[in-house]
């Protein structure tokens, strides 16, 4: 499904990723962890466009999509979120999640500009089928018109979930979803990434410092260390992974992954 090969990206002097190559299989969740510093934001950026690597590429359901900027890959059926919250306050939840549909409506730039009848049609169209499916399957019909500074952190996290589902993305990458959030805030997301799973077929590949949430919903987790890899395999494989728990030792119990993973 995602193919990402032998990458090899520098800043200066720095090798923040070297020969790193991750396989997403559809329909599955893949978690990418590792300590701090290990590379996973780098990679993100990679995937998505935002950072040009000396070497490598990103195949995408068999098209090579390395050369293609980042809202270009977005119509090819990836989608992100961001570790920041960055929705827009003074507006409601359901225009926060309808912002992520630009790629998915028809009419281009001028005629929305212009707000010409099909653009309306559309956008009322739209509007139902995101009510209907994301806002009910994600839970948020009783603060869909509600102004998103109102809610809780954990329910940002999950507009801008939402937002990302907009397009129906075949990819989901979703970067550090439950960090900040509490015990039954982790729960919940983690049981929403399920569902989006289950219901849309959707492939998703996420970075996550929280153990118990990776060991819990990934079919494969990649382990980085100082940007290459260092293990791949089922969460099993991988919390009793001597490498993997060493890579871990010595960096703080927030990111121990034997200690968290036995949760
Ligand atoms: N824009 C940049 N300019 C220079 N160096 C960078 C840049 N982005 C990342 N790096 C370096 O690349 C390496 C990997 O960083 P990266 O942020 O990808 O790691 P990470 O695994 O996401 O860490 P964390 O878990 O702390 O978010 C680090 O040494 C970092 O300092």
């Amino acid at each position: 499904m995602l193919h990402v090969d032998d990458i090899q990206l520098s800043f200066g002097g720095v090798n923040a990723l070297s020969g790193v190559s991750v396989h997403a299989e559809a329909q599955e969740i893949t978690a990418v962890i590792g300590p701090n510093g290990a590379g996973k934001t780098s990679l993100f950026n990679v995937i998505s466009g935002f950072y040009k690597p000396q070497k490598g590429k990103v195949v995408l359901d068999g098209q090579d999509i390395s050369g293609l900027k980042p809202a270009a890959r977005a119509y090819c059926g990836m989608s992100r979120t961001f570790q920041n919250i960055a929705l827009f306050h003074g507006m409601n939840v359901l225009d926060n999640v309808k912002l992520g549909a630009h790629t998915k409506l028809k009419s281009g730039v001028l005629s929305a500009g212009f707000r010409l009848p099909m653009t309306r049609r559309e956008e009322r169209d739209l509007g139902h089928e995101i009510e209907k499916d994301i806002i009910g399957l994600l839970e948020l019909d009783h603060v869909a018109h509600t102004p998103v500074e109102d809610l809780s952190y954990g329910l940002q996290k999950r507009v801008e979930l939402a937002r990302a589902l907009v397009m129906k993305p075949k990819i989901l990458l979703l970067d550090e979803p439950v960090a900040g959030m509490n015990r039954e805030e982790k729960r919940e997301m983690s049981r929403f990434v399920l569902d989006v799973r289950r219901n849309w077929q959707t492939t998703v590949l996420l970075i996550e410092h929280d153990m118990s949430m990776v060991m819990e919903i990934s079919d494969k987790v990649v382990v980085l260390s100082f940007g290459k890899p260092i293990a791949s395999g089922t969460p099993e494989e991988i919390r009793t992974n001597p490498e993997v728990i060493n890579a871990y030792l010595g960096v703080g119990d927030e990111d121990t992954a034997s200690s968290e993973a036995a949760e």
